[in-house]
């Protein structure tokens, strides 16, 4: 079916107009992954290369032609290999909207059923607040959809309820466990000492060190939300989608780790993730 004004020698039909639809609502899709990441340069030579590869094309340039031909055939691979992080993010926002509507492609419905258990965020945030008094530093990662448990791995089990004297005793400068990263799921301590993926994001103030970087890293590559104290400045921290707020007070703090473990709103009206804007770095 063809639209009655066609645009002189284009005939423009409704599945055009749907087709350009979903080629934008994609390719922002894929804008909205990759910005303030290196892979966002990446992508953008690559579109290049493609783009002067079909201009040669059209002009008939057989030998720029033929070398530019090369290099694509080979790009889909090589863009594999180079956005693995974020095709693992597209494809766990995909998998979240299949389960619960939420994720980039989700705004549609609603979540349908809570992700996070219901547990306290007190002990996280009287801790936090205790640590941050003594310039203690401390990193906990709280898993919502995806899978830490490689990460846990990496670290010591600990399987344990949380209590504010428990994290003071894991963050403890001398305490052999207070190294890395603390996982909790469910609520529960899962892990201590564990070793998150640091982030290479270049668009990290140089003033924030590996503490702030794990904790970025982790939350680029998993729908995770961290909490950082930082050991030498005092500020508490939260991090989710790579973004990060910093210099919270424990009042918001608890707000918003509540508010984004969906725990300050009935089940049926949880935000989905990302549904909040959180401070570049
Ligand atoms: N990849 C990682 N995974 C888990 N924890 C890490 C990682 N890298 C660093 N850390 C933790 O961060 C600590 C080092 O923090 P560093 O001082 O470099 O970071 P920072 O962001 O400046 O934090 P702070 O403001 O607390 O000093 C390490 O002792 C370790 O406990």
């Amino acid at each position: 079916m063809t639209l009655p004004y066609p645009f002189h020698f284009l005939r423009v039909g409704l599945v055009d107009v749907l087709d350009v639809l979903l080629v934008t609502l994609l390719l922002y899709q894929v804008y909205k992954l990759l910005r303030g990441s290196v892979a966002l340069n990446v992508a953008l030579g690559l579109l290049s290369v493609y783009l002067i590869y079909l201009i040669v094309n059209a002009l008939g340039l057989g030998l720029l032609s033929g070398i530019l031909d090369e290099f694509v055939s080979v790009g889909v691979l090589a863009s594999i290999i180079l956005f693995q992080q974020e095709i693992r993010r597209f494809l766990l926002g995909l998998g979240k909207v299949a389960l619960e509507g939420g994720g980039p492609l989700g705004w549609w419905r609603r979540p349908t059923r809570p992700t996070a258990a219901a547990f306290s965020v007190l002990p996280y945030v009287e801790a936090a607040k205790s640590l941050a008094s003594k310039d203690t530093g401390a990193l906990i990662c709280f898993s919502q959809v995806s899978d830490l448990s490689s990460y846990a791995e990496s670290g010591d089990r600990l399987d344990a309820e949380a209590s504010k004297r428990l994290l003071l005793a894991i963050f403890n400068k001398t305490s052999p466990l207070h190294d890395g990263a603390v996982i909790v799921t469910q609520g529960r301590l899962q892990a201590a000492r564990c070793i998150l993926p640091v982030s290479q994001n270049p668009a990290v103030p140089a003033a924030l060190g590996l503490r702030h970087r794990a904790a970025l890293g982790l939350t680029e590559a998993t729908d995770a939300i961290v909490l950082v104290v930082s050991e030498e400045t005092g500020q508490m921290s939260l991090v989710r989608h790579g973004e990060i707020l910093r210099g919270l007070t424990p009042a918001e703090l608890k707000t918003r780790l509540s508010d984004w473990l969906g725990q300050n709103l009935p089940a049926a009206t949880r935000p989905a993730l990302g549904s909040q804007p959180a401070a570049r770095p």
